[in-house]
């Protein structure tokens, strides 16, 4: 391949440069955004295009507000309790029902209740009637003429009500964007196709459809086009004629099959091919026959992002709508985070609240995790010109949840194990559902964390060398004071992760010197690192005689993970991860995986739930299908003097 046959030179246009350039030409369009007429009983959700005015009023007559009597209000002047006063039918009054019209000479409604039936024909009052008491005046609710909507208004159940009780049948919207979404990449697949080495099951465009329609707009979704010139042409032309805005997917960077820009080009026009954003550096903004293409990266948190800072402006505008801005909240960023002073970053952060202050914890950056953007709560932003935040630092976070969530979350950080996604699911479960927020940051970094008071409770596992007891020691030393307590996880069985088979015959800690033996490390601070430390140090094995001890994972599914790949033979870690994964596993011993939380969060509504859910019989027998875990005092308090 000649270099120039790559589009190596994306620029590094700021965000709001682009959107400037890209709504600029937008706006220059008048063609671009269409109304139509439809049923009222059919706008909910739709924007109305013009105000509306009620044909009818609403009531259409005067109406009797009550059951009763109507009467002529000056003929019941001066009846009381002393002087009570008898009313002939059809004289004085007639009988009415709710809703029923009221006509001359009749002023005035008495509530049945009011009335004493003296017999058939008469009947008795003991209070005069106001004029019109009891009557809804003609256009009590809508006067005809009267706006009932305005313009650019978002159609809500209630909005439909008064609009059919004004008379309104059809009304004027904006027309839905149809939004073309086409998956591109001779890789992909749809999820029902056979998993290969080097396939990559089609996901974004199924996340670009369902965002299209909660804004509104009507997505059109596209089969998969390989990376093929032809093919991607003759599917965007499809695709252009069909839908007023186009999405191609992928193939928006420099890779040597990346045709979109070229095609762009040759097609229409590109405005922009490179953004100062991160992750979503080579998104391409352009035209084709005057409609606006989004070409848009293809991991999918670059693709969101791409998404949510391009399309859905693009969509509310095609909708009269502006761009609503999403409620934020402040809080204090619980790491140092560094950016780049070259582009805005997006990062996406749980949220928590510990003693009143939301803590926000940045989640993996890694533009292909798809699981932060299912588990994030809100997004920070940092601007170009910054090199980031430390931690501690107030921030803004925009709300991705609603608050109420946000505030019935347990934080959780510490170290990993597959029980916590359990206990999540158990207490999520619940009537009284709670949430459980869990970072893996290893032992020690969670007891930090508490310390900081970032975090509810602490999952640790940290072995003490010197009396070879578990955790107490550590919460004595890092948190003193008498403050904490210790609630009784569960013990754990430690091992080597290996292939399945044991193909390299690994026993022991002295198996891993071996030149043959590629190893794979936890982190510094995890509970598994001290004990592989402890271990080889009790050999008197030295960490440089290990290939690999300098390769750190933060959590044991990914040292499983890197067991599986090939890219290591062994690692250290616990049953479940080496069983999920389906690799073989030696036990080299048993460990104590508890809980520290402050004393005073005990009786919190959040732990509580938590200590129920971990002493449930259900946790236990999930547990006991997994393996690898024993039970004794488990959910045992432990105050730490
Ligand atoms: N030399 C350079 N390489 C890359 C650059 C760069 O500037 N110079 N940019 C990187 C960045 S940043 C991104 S983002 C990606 C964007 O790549 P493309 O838009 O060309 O997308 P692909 O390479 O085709 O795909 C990337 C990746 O995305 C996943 N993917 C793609 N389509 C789908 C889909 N429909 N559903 C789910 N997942 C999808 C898939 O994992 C691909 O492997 O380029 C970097 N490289
Ligand atoms: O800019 Mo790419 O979008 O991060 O991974």
């Amino acid at each position: 391949m000649r270099k120039d046959d790559r589009n190596l030179y994306l620029s590094n246009v700021a965000v709001e440069e682009a959107l400037g350039l890209f709504f600029q030409k937008i706006r220059q369009s008048n063609e671009l955004v269409k109304i139509e007429y439809i049923e009222a009983i059919a706008a909910l959700g739709r924007v109305t295009a013009l105000p509306v005015f009620a044909r009818l009023s609403s009531p259409n007559y005067n109406a009797s507000a009550m059951d009763g009597i109507a009467v002529r209000a000056e003929a019941t002047y001066g009846a009381s309790e002393r002087n009570p006063l008898q009313l002939k039918k059809h004289q004085d009054y007639i009988t009415v029902d709710t809703g029923d019209p009221i006509f001359e000479p009749y002023t005035a409604v008495i509530m049945i209740e009011d009335v004493v039936e003296i017999d058939e024909e008469t009947v008795e009052i003991i209070q005069a009637a106001a004029p019109w008491q009891h009557i809804r005046p003609i256009g009590e609710d809508i006067v005809a003429k009267e706006m009932i909507l305005p313009a650019k208004h978002r159609i809500r159940p209630m909005d439909i009500g008064a609009l059919l009780s004004g008379g309104i049948t059809e009304i004027a919207v904006y027309r839905k964007p149809t939004v073309g979404i086409m998956p591109t990449g001779s890789e992909i697949i749809e999820p029902y196709e056979t998993m290969e080495i080097g396939k990559i099951i089609e996901s974004n465009s199924r996340i670009f459809e369902g965002l299209v329609i909660e804004l509104g707009g009507r997505p059109k979704r596209y089969r998969p086009v390989p990376d093929d010139y032809g093919s991607l042409k003759n599917q965007i032309l499809e695709a252009i004629a069909e839908n007023d805005i186009l999405i191609v997917n992928a193939g928006s960077s420099a890779g040597s099959e990346d045709y979109t820009v070229k095609l762009i080009r040759e097609l229409g026009e590109v405005l922009v091919h490179g953004i100062a954003t991160k992750p979503g550096k080579p998104t391409i903004l352009g035209f084709i026959q005057g409609k606006p293409v989004l070409g848009i990266p293809g991991y999918p948190v670059s693709a969101y992002f791409v998404f949510d800072t391009f399309a859905k402006p693009l969509i509310h505008y095609y909708l009269g709508q502006p761009l609503p801005v999403r409620p934020s909240v402040k809080a204090v960023l619980s790491k140092r985070t560094v950016s780049s002073l070259k582009h805005r970053e997006y990062i996406q952060v749980k949220l928590g609240q510990v003693e009143g202050q939301f803590i926000a914890t940045p989640l993996n950056r890694g533009a292909g995790v798809t699981m932060s953007l299912v588990r994030a709560d809100g997004i920070l932003v940092i601007p170009q010109n910054s090199e980031g935040v430390e931690a501690g630092e107030a921030v803004n976070i925009e709300l991705l949840k609603p608050l109420e969530v946000i505030e019935r979350t347990l934080v959780s950080i510490g170290s990993h194990d597959l029980i916590m996604d359990l206990i999540a699911n158990h207490m999520h479960d619940r009537e009284d559902g709670y949430d459980l927020s869990s970072a893996h940051v290893g032992s020690l970094g969670g007891i930090m964390a508490i310390k900081r008071g970032e975090a509810h409770l602490a999952p640790i596992h940290l072995l003490d060398e010197s009396t070879g007891e578990y955790n107490v020691s550590f919460v004595k030393r890092y948190l003193p004071g008498g403050k904490m307590s210790l609630i009784k996880g569960v013990k754990r069985i430690q091992g080597f992760i290996v292939q399945k088979g044991n193909p390299k015959n690994i026993k022991d800690f002295t198996d891993l010197q071996r030149a043959d033996i590629q190893f794979v490390n936890r982190q510094r601070g995890a509970g598994t690192r001290i004990l592989t430390d402890y271990e080889l140090s009790k050999r008197n094995i030295e960490p440089e005689s290990i290939s690999g001890y300098d390769r750190e994972m933060t959590t044991h599914m990914a040292v499983a993970a890197a067991v599986a790949s090939g890219t290591a033979h062994v690692g250290v870690g616990v049953l479940s991860a080496a069983q999920a994964l389906d690799l073989d596993f030696i036990p080299i011993g048993e460990e104590a995986y508890d809980f520290v939380t402050y004393s005073k969060y005990l009786n919190t509504p959040g732990v509580r739930t938590f200590i129920q859910v971990l002493q449930s019989k259900a946790l236990q027998e999930e547990l006991a299908v997994l393996g690898g875990y024993k039970f004794e005092d488990t959910g045992k308090v432990i105050e730490i003097l």
